[in-house]
């Protein structure tokens, strides 16, 4: 593909850029250079860089790269020096040592474009504001508690009656999970103004799904500007565009209007929603008369689509890994199912306080989101400034890749990565839970996922219940699915069909 793209350019243009690349070249592997920068995997080619060299697929080669060339190796993904971080001392290093450095997010074309430099997608005092106002809003609506339980619990019930209209008929979950996470996120920040019903809601929330898949196929813009000229819409950037818009107005900032009349009409005190938590805020800034305040409803609308962004297709990947690996590991399952028998019973659904009985489960969650590594370079981070890290100097505005594979699935660390056994998390006794600071599904350091407390409580009841309520079957004369994975924004299972079969009629 890169080779028909590069007859597509012209050729004044390729012999100008590999002089300038040449040069680059030349710098970079000057010995004299007392810090030269990272080992790179080959030779960069004007304008590609090394993107020639990457497969559609690139984990395995990067894993390769990292036990080669590894801890540090830096490679041009087209005009844009990149460095690849392997291991959690130099990724501790870098994110928790040096955060004041390593914690800002890259400028990129497309998340220009989609985020005007507003929400999560920002670096310094803004990021910083957000993120605080964020994390405090969220833990006044009781992240991680009883009070979010409840709007999951809820969630749960729906998703379980959905299943149940498939009458044990085989399907793809993917749909069914996408929809039942990004209806939490809804009641998380619509409160009271978001109605399960209401077939508009449902409508935009399936497009943030569809935003997510666009998006995948835009990135490549980010590092070969050259493309942006070509005409039409061929990395669907102006469809991308469209759909954040439509989210924006007719989702978001509609919530919005309603949620302001509301606070106006009846003065309310306390948070039942986020949407009236940063509107809270923004009055405070406002009284304050911090006119410059980046607590706005410019960032509320961002914070709003990135907690949607993050937060939908992520758990919902990681649950669908969960029950392929159930369903090729029945013993676990089994093992899962004997431990909710014996402390929870059959007669009432799971709560998330069973967790400190149900260990089994609570390692099976964890060994699901080790071994799958569904973001396996995190979200990119950049340097803020040049600096030399162990001897090698990263450039101000390097983008920083964090190879969170090489740690979850380091058979240093774990000694048999690639196989599946929720027992790795247990203490001999099988009673404990074996805390590791390398279990870093969620990443480390100023920028680590803000959800996480939310995402380990959906991610515990939504499995809990299902194994409580259902025995997963493939249908009739299917192989096993692959764990074969199709690699994007996050890396999801490729698509597979299961049957949910209530226990109580077998
Ligand atoms: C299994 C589920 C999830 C996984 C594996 C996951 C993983 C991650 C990772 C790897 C990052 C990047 C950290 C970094 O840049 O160093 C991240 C960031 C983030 N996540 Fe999550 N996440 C999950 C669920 C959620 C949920 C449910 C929410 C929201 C309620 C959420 C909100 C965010 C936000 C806002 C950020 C950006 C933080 C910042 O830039 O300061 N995530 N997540």
């Amino acid at each position: 593909m890169f080779l028909e793209l590069l007859s597509c350019i012209g050729l004044t243009t390729v012999l100008m850029c590999l002089l300038v690349r040449l040069v680059t070249i030349l710098q970079g592997s000057n010995k004299t250079n007392p810090h030269p920068l990272p080992p790179s995997p080959g030779i960069a080619l004007p304008i590609l860089g090394h993107l020639y060299l990457l497969e559609t697929n690139p984990r395995r080669q990067f894993t390769l790269w990292g036990q080669r060339h590894g801890p540090l190796l830096s490679l041009y993904l087209g005009n844009r020096l990149a460095v690849v971080l392997y291991g959690f001392d130099t990724i501790k290093e870098a994110f928790v040592k040096h955060a004041d450095i390593f914690s800002d997010r890259p400028k990129t074309f497309v998340m220009q474009a989609l985020g005007k430099d507003k929400g999560f997608v920002t670096s310094g005092p803004s990021w910083r504001a957000q993120r605080k106002v964020t994390i405090s809003i969220l833990q006044e609506l009781g992240l991680g508690t009883s009070v979010m339980e409840e709007k999951v619990q809820e969630e749960i019930s729906r998703f379980l009656d959905n299943i149940d209209t498939f009458h044990g008929q085989a399907f793809n979950p993917r749909q069914l999970t996408m929809h039942s996470v990004s209806n939490i996120i809804c009641a998380l920040v619509f409160g009271s103004g978001f109605r399960h019903d209401d077939p508009e809601i449902a409508r935009y929330t399936s497009l943030f799904g569809d935003q997510l898949s666009l998006l995948e196929g835009t990135v490549i813009l980010n590092f070969l500007p050259i493309l942006r000229m070509l005409p039409g819409d061929l990395f669907g950037l102006q469809k991308t565009l469209r759909i954040a818009a439509q989210i924006e107005n007719a989702l978001i900032k509609k919530q919005l209007e309603l949620r302001k009349k509301d606070i106006e009409a009846e003065d309310i005190k306390d948070v039942p929603d986020f949407l009236t938590g940063y509107i809270r805020e923004i009055r405070a800034h406002k009284a304050a008369d911090v006119n410059t305040s980046p607590i706005n409803e410019e960032n509320l609308v961002a914070v709003v689509a990135n907690l949607f962004a993050a937060g939908t297709e992520t758990t919902s990947t990681t649950i669908c890994w969960a029950l392929l690996y159930l369903v090729r590991h029945p013993e676990v399952t089994d093992r899962c199912f004997q431990e909710m028998v014996e402390h929870v019973g059959l007669d009432r659904r799971p709560t998330y306080k069973d967790r400190q009985q149900l260990k089994y489960m609570e390692a099976t969650v964890m060994e699901v989101q080790r071994i799958s590594s569904i973001t396996p370079f995190s979200l990119h981070h950049t340097a803020s400034r040049d600096i030399v890290f162990r001897d090698y100097l990263i450039p101000k505005g390097t983008i920083i890749m964090p190879s969170l594979d090489s740690i979850l699935l380091s058979s240093e660390i774990w000694g048999d990565p690639l196989n599946f056994r929720p027992g790795r998390f247990l203490d001999a006794t099988g009673q404990s839970l074996v805390k590791r600071e390398e279990f870093v599904p969620f990443c480390i350091g100023r920028r680590s996922c803000l959800g996480e407390a939310l995402a380990k409580m959906e991610l515990f009841l939504f499995l809990s219940t299902m194994i409580q309520k259902y025995h997963f079957r493939l249908p009739e004369g299917a192989p096993l699915p692959t764990l074969e994975d199709r690699f994007g924004l996050s890396c999801t299972p490729l698509p597979y069909k299961l049957c949910f079969i209530p226990r109580a009629h077998i």
